[in-house]
């Protein structure tokens, strides 16, 4: 796992030092740096970055930060990295560009970009995407939309994901209505898990949806996948049978802890056969999860939802802010 720590810090941090993963625990001390060499992820075998922020300097744009990302995918397949943003307003800046880069990389290579979105406080850290310079410069017209969980509810009902990213996104740029895939909310739970299951194959046959050739799932181009406090990520909650679910690649929950209590969500197998998942986790309240993912030692008997993200061959990217980070700070200044 990379870790870059993108820090409003003055400290002038040499060229050739920036954005280059260092070795695990011999992290050198930068004057007035943020980095401690102390950083408990460091003993998780996460090397280590830092990059100084770029928007103040003037010299290099925060949003590289997200350019080089993508760009390292080759050497990262099947890893992880964690960006630390100093605030979520600069995590929208570089979860825009990234988002852009990736589409115009897809729409290229497959002439296709899909993308699942979660619900929740993702769609409002989407919001730099709707304007410009990428409301104009993004191909909406090869985006294919699906959702890695929904509330069965109705589609205008206050509590439906598809209505919040309506509302916060999709309602904004010129995606074609058509490739927008909303659950059927005239079905059962059941109903809805299977209807959706079904359009997923049949458009992994059509050649839409590309399929992982390690695990024959659907290879979403991108997952924008937001977390909760309690660890959880789509509808997977923690301790819940469905963590354990192999075989279907939608499923349906009808006793979600976190109202409201019927849902359908893709499965771990899907969400980990993804090419490239970006976590946006942002604020205080998940700090703790976050501390329990990337900061204690792994137990395999409580693992948390977000924990078991972990991709057969693609990349995962925290997109993270301070906030989010601060029980790791306990161990490290960033
Ligand atoms: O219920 C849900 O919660 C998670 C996390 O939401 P957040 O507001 O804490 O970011 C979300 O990712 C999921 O899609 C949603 O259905």
């Amino acid at each position: 796992m990379r870790f870059y720590a993108v820090s409003h810090s003055p400290a002038v941090v040499p060229s050739h030092r920036r954005l280059r993963p260092l070795p695990a625990r011999s992290l050198p001390a930068i004057p007035g740096s943020p980095v401690r060499t102390n950083f408990l992820l460091a003993e998780r075998k996460i090397s280590l970055g830092v990059a100084r922020n770029p928007v103040r300097s003037g010299r290099r744009p925060i949003s590289a930060m997200a350019s080089e990302a993508i760009s390292s995918t080759a050497a990262a397949k099947g890893k992880k990295e964690l960006l630390v943003f100093e605030s979520e307003e600069e995590l929208s800046v570089s979860l825009a560009k990234y988002t852009a880069e990736l589409s115009e990389k897809f729409a290229q290579e497959r002439g296709a970009f899909t993308v699942v979105l979660s619900g929740g406080s993702l769609i409002k850290s989407l919001r730099k995407l709707v304007e410009p310079p990428y409301l104009e410069s993004v191909d909406w017209t090869k985006w294919h939309v699906f959702w890695v969980d929904e509330r069965v509810v109705p589609k205008d009902h206050a509590d439906s994901n598809y209505k919040l990213a309506y509302d916060g996104f999709l309602s904004k740029v010129p995606i074609p209505p058509g490739q927008v895939y909303a659950i059927n909310d005239s079905l059962s739970a059941e109903g809805a898990a299977d209807d959706y299951e079904i359009c997923l194959k049949q458009l992994v046959k059509t050649g839409v949806v590309a399929a992982s050739s390690a695990t024959g799932f659907a290879k979403f181009d991108l997952m924008l996948l937001g977390m909760g406090p309690d660890g959880h990520v789509a509808s997977l909650f923690p301790e819940h049978p469905l963590l354990n679910e192999n075989q279907r690649w939608v499923t349906f929950i009808k006793d979600s802890p976190k109202p409201p209590p019927e849902r359908i969500t893709f499965t771990f197998p899907v969400i980990n056969s993804s090419a490239y998942v970006a976590l946006v986790v942002t604020g205080a309240g998940k700090a703790s999860a976050v501390h329990k993912a990337l900061g204690s030692g792994q137990s395999l008997s409580d693992m948390l939802p977000v924990e078991m993200v972990s991709l057969k061959d693609g990349k995962f990217s925290w997109f993270t802010d301070k906030a989010a980070v601060s029980l790791l700070q306990d161990r490290a200044s960033l």
